[in-house]
């Protein structure tokens, strides 16, 4: 049973059309990802699904209500993009702002504690490290004990220490039953934390399955490179069915197909009693699997 349905949904600003047609499902538990290049249209996705947009078309169901209905306010926690709280404000004062706003928060020491907030509570806004004004954040969106938690651009402009951190803790918010919606344009987040991926493009989506499967969806193409022992005619290794292209780079052949690729070329290599020197086998990741959907200009 879904948690979060999306159909259909359109908005647009004025003549700029942010988001032309994105549906997708969350069920109950997952981390969702949404992935895409810059003004693809994910931020305005998920405030619609927030309930902080109206959207022009479509429509959203989230835990079987509209998103502004005013009972998913504590429901729905957001951490949204370059959350700016007033930089004199402490931790300890924000979190109690922010709890004040709920009728049954969370104990905002112990969360305090579970994001390594605990010895920063007297610490103002401006002074806190962008990994520290992340996890506050991260807190903000917890503090209302939220069914589902939509997180925007978590780890933008973090180390990669801090990074990781992140994903470690977004891992155990995970474990506590929160579902999450992460938005993010770095892949190996994407890849290490997200259970399913919609990749959206210019308001659209143009894949939607686990990080695994849209690997797969276009990894059927192998690439091989290798710097032959003796002269090595082209014609040789076209002949095998396996083999797509054949591209010469000075002594470097590199070679394109599909299918068991590598035991093509070597079969035909072998025959003919040449070496393949430095061979490299270029297997496609994520990185790659993004570019070939959203295009070179992803
Ligand atoms: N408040 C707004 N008014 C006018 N245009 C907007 C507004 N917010 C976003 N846009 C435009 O809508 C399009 C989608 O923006 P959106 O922020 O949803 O994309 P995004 O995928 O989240 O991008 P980013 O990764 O850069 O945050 C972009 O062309 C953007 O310039």
């Amino acid at each position: 049973m879904p948690v979060i349905e999306v159909q259909n949904l359109r908005k647009r600003y004025g003549d700029t059309v942010a988001v032309r047609d994105v549906s997708f499902t969350v069920e109950r538990g997952e981390i969702f990802g949404i992935l895409g290049p810059n003004g693809a249209g994910k931020t305005t996705a998920v405030e619609c699904v927030a309930g902080l947009r109206v959207p022009d078309g479509g429509t959203i169901d989230v835990l079987g209500r509209e998103p502004r209905d005013r009972s998913l306010r504590r429901a729905v926690g957001v951490q949204l993009q370059e959350s700016q709280l007033p930089d004199k404000m402490t931790v300890q004062e924000a979190l109690q702002l922010y709890a004040s706003f709920y009728p049954d928060p969370a104990d905002w020491r112990a969360l305090a504690r579970e994001l390594g907030l605990a010895d920063q509570l007297r610490t103002r806004y401006a002074k806190l490290s962008g990994g520290r004004k992340q996890r506050l954040s991260i807190a903000l969106a917890l503090i209302g004990n939220p069914e589902i938690a939509v997180l925007d651009e978590l780890t933008t402009g973090l180390d990669p220490q801090a990074r990781r951190d992140t994903w470690d803790l977004i891992e155990s918010v995970r474990r506590s039953g929160v579902t999450i919606v992460l938005v993010t344009h770095f892949m190996e987040e994407a890849e290490r934390l997200c259970d399913r991926l919609a990749v959206i493009d210019h308001g659209e989506v143009v894949a939607l399955d686990t990080p695994a499967g849209l690997v797969d969806a276009v990894s059927a193409e192998q690439r091989i490179w290798f710097r032959p022992s003796a002269p090595l005619d082209d014609a040789l290794l076209l002949a095998a069915p396996e083999v797509a292209t054949v591209v010469r780079h000075g002594q470097q052949v590199e070679v394109t197909g599909s299918g068991n690729l590598l035991h093509a070329v070597t079969s035909v290599l072998a025959t003919h009693r040449i070496i393949a020197n430095d061979l490299r086998i270029e297997q496609p990741g994520l990185d790659e699997a993004f570019v070939r959907l959203v295009g070179k200009d992803g």
